[in-house]
């Protein structure tokens, strides 16, 4: 096509007005001329390739097209052709305004031409392109060659100088490269592939696809279950099969006890889940082993980045997390029998009775504070235990052997140097029980103190005996029967009275009654039939353990059976080690500790914690593969507590078997509200679970109850009290119910709604921070405003407070002001002071905390 061939189809065929073959056109007109544009003849292709000479004018021709177009065709590398448009001359510019209004005419008079462009227009920019490349490659070729006809030069010199023009102009649009257009061509093609409107076929097309897709992933799914049932089927048969000769030397399944038939579910059912490998297996073995496909197991390894076939070999740690994908675990063969081994190893073989000896019972002091346990036990041991310690308080669990005469000879008793019942709970809430007897020490002259029924209550808790050591006799305003008296109030009543409990008389400081009290024990362990075989390998509790800068881990063991000699390979807690070396409670060196002796031990690799068990094992290598696998079971039950009881499942609990007693420790505002909650609790009791109060006191829920409680899988229910800090803190950590109430209904019904299984809260307390009030005003017509402190968390105008005075709630309600300065704020953080004021209430007093709280609602389980 020459260039006067096609300006004139522009003009005709586009209604684009073009005066030469140099004139520019706008992006608009060239989209159009690059839609319109038509492929050169196929036919004159394989000529080409004869080379004739009608193929040469041929592409004579094309160059020529080429060479009319370039004008027009270079602006389609810029984005914007708007800064040639200044160049036209006005007159070219008057001149096309004419075209235009002629062109309009027209346009009216051709609606038909419309109609044809419109067609011509809804070509896709791809089906442009494509004919666009078709036409280029003669003019590609001589580029290449860089080739240029003298109208070529002057072409380029015209675009130079309009290049140059269009620079100096103000820039209105930036241009861009043939990439960037060639991106916005292909972009414009997708958004004209979405935007273009779905014919009906389209859509009916695109849902027979659709429904075939999800036929074939139905046929898929269902071939797949089909393929998985027959794979249990055949694993089923084949467990059938095993069962079966297993069971020819079992016991048949119907003549075990209830117990046994659970354990024996048990052991199959893990059984089932095991899969045992050696270190290194083929799919195919795997499938077997597993009873599965093994093309499933193979597009199983290739979700999981495995490229396997069914011959390849796979290691230990791919069949771990294949057989996790199937709910199951992967042992390694031996694994099993070395686990066998380890737990042999740990476990204690029940001792024949001739074997068992009398061993010395192990004793922890308690009482109220000051009442004389370091005294007494300082003069049972004499030595200057109290002048050593800093302020004359106890100040870490030591343990001692003493030897008493009595009127059967000498006897030994460990005594463990407690600071009131406190260690020796928390040692129980880490499930170490030492303890063998319990010696309350009660001052004569003070009397039973709130501590005091604490030590009871702790004591009785674990089933502990009591002796009672009516302390400071000596002193002029004692009196033990007020004692005797006060105790026989909290279920002690002493032997001399008609009850159980052994109570002396004693004095710390003269020594008066002492051998009587040591006599005593002495008695009640006889009775007790305290016994251990000291003829085997040793096991026991850690009782404290240090890091020891000279010495590295040290630790006081209390051995418990056996007999611990230096040179013993050992586990503690978590570590491994052989002891090293060997210190009695004097400091003496020894070579081994017999059962109820207490020592302190070097060799440990680590700090154990105090409450945690020792055994000694074969060799060092077991010890250390014992504590290595406890490690690993540590890391993977990190934090996760023990179950404790919760109102919240309580019956779920009852149902499963696991609670028979509902344990409560009880804090309450006074003794007459303890004994009204105590007696409606207690009426609660049913055959299946029975409410029992454990430990009631009046005052604040302290660290010790939740202690207490942890130890004794409790709850705690506050009434009109408050728990402190600590307290809080400590039933975070233990994970400890704990609950508080205004009215004692209130108490009585959740108990109840929790033990039918029929508690759903609906709201929970959220604890936001406390305050504590460190100066009164009176403000006229106000009232009493309180200037506080934000000990922690933050104080929020619009929520909940309550003011406690000594743990005990005296007033719950609204605040009515919340200032900073003069300021009225929203909230107050910790770290601040503020001014408050509570709604309708002015009895604050210095010293009173201000606890806020709001109440969240918690969504039912359904
Ligand atoms: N008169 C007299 N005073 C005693 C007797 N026993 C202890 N005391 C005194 O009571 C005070 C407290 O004794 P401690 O042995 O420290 O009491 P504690 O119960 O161990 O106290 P904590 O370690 O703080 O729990 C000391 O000043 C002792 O001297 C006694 O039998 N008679």
């Amino acid at each position: 096509m020459s260039s006067k061939e096609l300006i004139e189809k522009l003009k005709n065929e586009l209604d684009i007005q073009v005066k030469n073959a140099q004139s520019g056109l706008d992006e608009k007109q060239v989209m159009l001329v690059k839609e319109f544009i038509k492929p050169p003849e196929r036919k004159s292709a394989p000529k080409r390739k004869e080379k004739s000479v009608e193929q040469k004018k041929e592409s004579v021709k094309i160059e020529k097209v080429e060479k009319t177009e370039t004008p027009a065709e270079k602006p389609v590398f810029e984005k914007e052709v708007k800064p040639l448009k200044p160049n036209i001359p006005s007159e070219r510019k008057e001149q096309q305004e004419e075209r235009k209004s002629e062109r309009e005419v027209r346009r009216e008079r051709r609606p038909k031409d419309k109609k044809d462009k419109k067609d011509v227009r809804i070509l896709s920019p791809e089906e442009l392109a494509k004919r666009r490349r078709r036409r280029r490659p003669p003019r590609r070729r001589d580029e290449e060659r860089g080739e240029r006809s003298p109208r070529e030069r002057r072409d380029k010199k015209h675009l130079q100088r309009d290049r140059k023009r269009s620079a100096s102009m103000p820039k209105k649009e930036e241009k861009i490269t043939r990439e960037q257009l060639e991106k916005l061509v292909a972009s414009t093609k997708e958004q004209r592939e979405k935007e273009k409107p779905k014919t009906e076929e389209a859509i009916i097309a695109e849902k027979k696809r659709e429904e075939k897709e999800r036929e074939s992933e139905k046929h898929f799914m269902e071939l797949m279950r089909k393929i998985e049932e027959k794979n249990r089927a055949k694993a089923k048969k084949r467990k059938k099969k095993k069962k079966k000769e297993e069971k020819s030397e079992e016991i048949p399944f119907e003549q075990l006890s209830e117990e046994e038939q659970l354990q024996r579910l048990i052991e199959e059912e893990e059984k089932a889940k095991t899969v045992i490998v050696p270190e290194v297996i083929s799919v195919r073995e795997l499938a077997e082993k597993m009873g599965e496909d093994p093309n499933k197991l193979i597009a199983d390894l290739i979700s999981l980045g495995k490229f396997v076939t069914i011959n390849q070999a796979i290691d230990f740690e791919t069949v771990s997390k294949l057989v996790e994908k199937y709910g199951k675990v992967a042992k390694l063969e031996g694994a099993e029998e070395e686990e066998a081994i380890l737990e042999a190893e740990l476990e204690e073989a029940e001792d024949k009775p001739e074997n068992l000896k009398p061993r010395p019972p192990v004793v922890t002091i308690m009482g109220h504070v000051d009442h004389g346990k370091t005294t007494l036990l300082d003069y049972i041991r004499n030595t200057k235990v109290a002048e050593r310690e800093a302020g004359g308080i106890t100040q870490h669990i030591g343990a001692s052997i003493v030897e008493v005469d009595t009127s059967e000879g000498k006897k030994k008793i460990t005594f463990l140097d407690t600071p009131g019942h406190e260690a020796f709970t928390a040692m129980r809430a880490r499930g170490a029980q030492v303890t063998d007897i319990a010696v309350l020490v009660v001052a004569a002259d003070d009397g039973v103190m709130p501590q005091t029924i604490e030590a009871i209550n702790h004591a009785q808790a674990a089933g502990v005996p009591i002796i009672v050591a009516i302390n400071k006799i000596d002193k002029p305003g004692a009196n033990p029967d007020r004692v005797k008296q006060e105790l026989t109030q909290h279920g002690l009543i002493p032997e001399d009275w008609g009850g159980t409990t052994i109570m002396v008389p004693v004095s710390a400081k003269t020594g008066e009654g002492v051998d009587e009290l040591l006599e005593m024990i002495s008695l009640q362990a006889e009775l007790m039939e305290l016994k251990a075989n000291p003829d085997k390998k040793a096991r026991g509790v850690v009782l404290e353990a240090k890091l020891d800068k000279q010495r590295g881990p040290v630790a006081t063991l209390l051995v418990q059976s056996g007999t611990l000699k230096v040179g013993d390979p050992i586990v503690a807690g978590l570590y491994a080690g052989k002891i090293r070396a060997m210190f009695d409670d004097k400091g003496r060196s020894v070579k081994e500790a017999g059962p109820s002796m207490a020592v302190e031990v070097l060799g440990i690799e680590d700090v154990p914690l105090a409450g945690d068990k020792f055994y000694v094992v074969k060799d060092e290598k077991t010890a250390r593969k014992i504590a290595e696998k406890r490690q690993e079971l540590a890391r993977e039950s990190a934090l996760e507590k023990e179950k404790r009881v919760s109102l919240e499942d309580l019956f779920a609990q009852i149902q499963e078997g696991e609670v028979k007693e509902l344990n409560i420790v009880l804090k309450a505002d006074a003794q007459g509200s303890i004994e009204a909650i105590r007696k409606s609790l207690e009426e609660l009791s049913t055959d299946e679970v029975k409410v029992k109060i454990i430990h009631a006191g009046v005052g604040p829920i302290t660290e010790n109850d939740v202690m207490l409680a942890a130890a004794s899988n409790a709850i705690i229910v506050g009434f009109n009290v408050r728990p402190d800090s600590a307290a809080r803190k400590a039933a975070e950590r233990e994970k400890v119910d704990m609950r508080t109430y205004r009215v004692i209904y209130d108490i009585v019904d959740e108990v109840k709604k929790a033990m039918q299984g029929l508690l759903q809260p609906e709201e929970k307390e959220v604890y936001l921070g406390s305050a504590e009030v460190r100066a009164t005003f009176k403000v006229p017509k106000v009232g009493t405003v309180a200037g506080c402190y934000v000990k922690d968390g933050v104080i929020r105008r619009n929520a909940n407070v309550r003011l406690v005075r000594d743990g005990v709630i005296i007033y719950d309600g609204k605040i009515a002001s919340l200032k900073r300065f003069k300021d009225d704020v929203r909230e107050v953080q910790a770290g601040y002071e503020c001014g408050l004021g509570l709604e309708n209430f002015n009895d604050i007093k210095v010293g009173d905390v201000v606890e806020c709280y709001t109440i969240e609602t918690v969504e039912r389980e359904l």
